[in-house]
């Protein structure tokens, strides 16, 4: 199969500019417009030497170049303040446009990628990567352009003047192209490393910081947490090893390449005492040349960022090309029926950790998912979710394919409560608000009510506008759990799907809890994973998984009389330390 090749950076940066092209190829012309004027200085001064030296020089004559070389200089400097206001313009707003195009793809990858990858990936590539462009976007395309013109004309106006010293000019720029070649040596791998390296330490570090409680717990100092350790000197190696093989490179460029008078100075004289060079020509083609490095030196650093700009845009590219869940993009009618898996399998990689299941759940029932740790629970109510699409089968609600639905339908059908009860770092009041946006504060507070956690949010410092992050700490599982069923509440779907949320609640966390969700079922369809199996024991349909597989499926009075897991499951459960009192769904 023919390697897909990837695309060029330009042609990247231009795919995420939209309509903001038009202005970076204005900034572009007016930067190589500016470099054009800039470089009349250069032209007068040799014009004005030149003149001193045949006599010819009037003060009409010093006046006219003088305003001429100071015009060209205002000139540039106008031009280049207005190339680069433009295009740090459109640099802010393609920096914009890939950060949303890189949330919007978090929403439309399979769960599996967004749960796989270290969250300081992601951190790293919105905040690191993206502002990483920022600088060589701004600079980049106006300045590469009009640094490689401005030098060519001068050039070959020096050509032109003799094209011996046009060669003489140039001769230092060979050894300097060997330091550049020297310099770029292996640094599409050097510059991928140490990208690497950085993507290792960001996210060790934001692992470190989420786990900092067990780290604590364990005795593990930064300097014996090991993996820490391993990110923050793999960064410190690779940074070293690649700025080590530059270092003397860049000197040698450093040194070299302005130094265009070694070549144009012994040369011109040579042809100067020798009659083929007129003392002006002379003159003019040894100062012209001095214009021309700085520009060129400037090419040779946006070459070296180019290819850091590149690895940027590969890793954004690979990113925004993940493959994507495909949901249309219209509603669709939906019956009032629940769920039927029909002969679902399903991998998150090679191993497949449902087989075949094949089951019913009836609208306005309670329905639970028992089955001992690792069976595929939590994967039954994640494919119930749309998380992810199953790799076999067909999971089908309201009697359409879950891969037919959109999956904003489909969320304001199901409201999906996981075990890990997230707030976002905002007002409690947002929090729960986020299960209906435009709920008023009134539906707020009775969420919270019916979710019985409006007593201890009005006893925070500041009731419902305490910031849920700088709460975060005071509150407990239980009390963030009941935040996001009063979340759940407000939502106020059809089905609700609760992954295990009352697995890690103390006994009088979970009858509230039990409470909360008794109000927030009322009349609806609930789909339970459930641990503690007291909670279920009314339900109307229990589903035993084992090894990815229902080994059995009805009651509970049923199931012991039939399912020797779930007599199993059962008698280990009453016989458990820490059975507990709660309500029952
Ligand atoms: N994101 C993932 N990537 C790869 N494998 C996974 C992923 N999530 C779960 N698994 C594996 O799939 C299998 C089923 O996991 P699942 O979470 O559905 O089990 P469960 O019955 O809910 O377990 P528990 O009761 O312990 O929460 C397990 O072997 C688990 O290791």
């Amino acid at each position: 199969m023919k390697k897909k090749t990837k695309p060029g950076a330009i042609q990247q940066l231009l795919s995420y500019a939209g309509n903001n092209k038009k202005q970076l190829y204005l900034s572009t012309f007016l930067a190589t417009l500016g470099e054009l004027f800039g470089m009349a200085p250069f032209i007068t001064v040799s014009l004005l030497v030149a003149e001193l030296f045949n006599k010819t020089a009037t003060i009409q004559n010093v006046c006219i170049l003088f305003a001429v070389a100071l015009g060209g200089q205002i000139l540039k400097l106008w031009l280049t303040y207005q190339s680069s206001f433009m295009s740090h313009k459109a640099t802010y707003k393609i920096l914009k446009n890939i950060r949303s195009k890189i949330a919007d793809k978090m929403l439309r990858v399979p769960m599996g990628i967004m749960l796989d990858t270290p969250t300081g990936n992601f951190k790293n590539l919105m905040a690191d990567t993206v502002s990483k462009l920022e600088d060589s976007m701004a600079h980049f395309m106006p300045e590469i352009t009009s640094n490689v013109v401005a030098p060519l004309c001068c050039i070959l106006l020096v050509f032109i003047l003799d094209w011996r010293m046009g060669l003489a000019a140039l001769i230092t720029i060979p050894l300097g192209l060997l330091g550049y070649i020297g310099m770029m040596n292996d640094y599409v791998n050097k510059s991928t490393t140490y990208m690497k390296s950085q993507n290792a330490m960001n996210s060790t570090l934001v692992e470190y910081v989420n786990g900092i409680e067990v780290i604590k717990a364990f005795n593990q100092g930064s300097a014996s947490y090991s993996k820490f350790t391993g990110a923050i000197n793999f960064f410190h190696d690779s940074t070293l090893a690649w700025w080590k093989q530059s270092w003397l490179w860049s000197a040698v460029i450093q040194a070299v390449m302005p130094t265009t008078l070694l070549g144009t100075l012994p040369i011109g004289a040579w042809l100067y005492m020798t009659g083929t060079l007129p003392l002006s020509d002379f003159i003019t083609c040894i100062i012209l040349p001095i214009g021309f490095i700085a520009p060129l030196m400037r090419v040779g650093k946006y070459s070296e960022q180019f290819n850091m700009v590149k690895a940027c845009l590969d890793q954004i590219r690979d990113f925004i090309e993940k493959p994507e869940l495909k949901r249309p993009e219209k509603n669709v009618a939906l019956d009032e029926t629940a769920y039927r898996f029909e002969n679902v399998s399903f991998a998150y990689n090679e191993t497949e950790v449902l087989k075949n299941v094949s089951f019913e759940i009836k609208p306005g029932t309670v329905s639970a998912i028992v089955g001992p740790s690792g069976s595929g629970k939590s994967t039954i109510a994640k494919l119930m979710a749309g998380f992810w699409d199953a790799t076999k089968g067909k999971v089908i609600f309201g009697g359409k394919n879950i891969k037919e639905i959109p999956f904003a339908q489909l969320m304001g059908e199901v409201s999906y409560v996981a075990q890990d009860n997230f707030l976002f770092d905002e007002s409690i009041r947002e929090n729960i608000r986020l299960g209906k946006p435009d709920a008023t504060d009134d539906e707020v507070v009775a969420a919270a009510k019916a979710a019985c956690c409006h007593e201890f949010i009005v006893k925070l410092e500041n009731g419902y506008d305490t910031n849920a992050g700088d709460a975060g700490g005071k509150l407990s599982g239980g009390e963030r759990q009941r935040i996001t069923i009063a979340r759940a509440i407000l939502k106020n779907a059809r089905v609700i799907i609760l992954d295990e949320a009352t697995a890690y609640a103390d006994p009088e966390n979970e009858y509230l809890i039990q409470n909360a969700i008794s109000k927030l079922v009322k009349g609806k369809t609930l789909i339970v994973v459930a641990h503690r199996l007291a909670t279920i024991q009314k339900a109307d349909q229990i589903l035993v998984v084992e090894n990815g597989k229902i080994v059995g499926c009805g009651r509970q009075e049923e199931l012991l009389s039939e399912c020797p897991l779930y007599q199993r499951l059962w008698s280990d459960y009453v016989s458990s330390a820490d059975q507990v009192e709660g309500g029952t769904f």
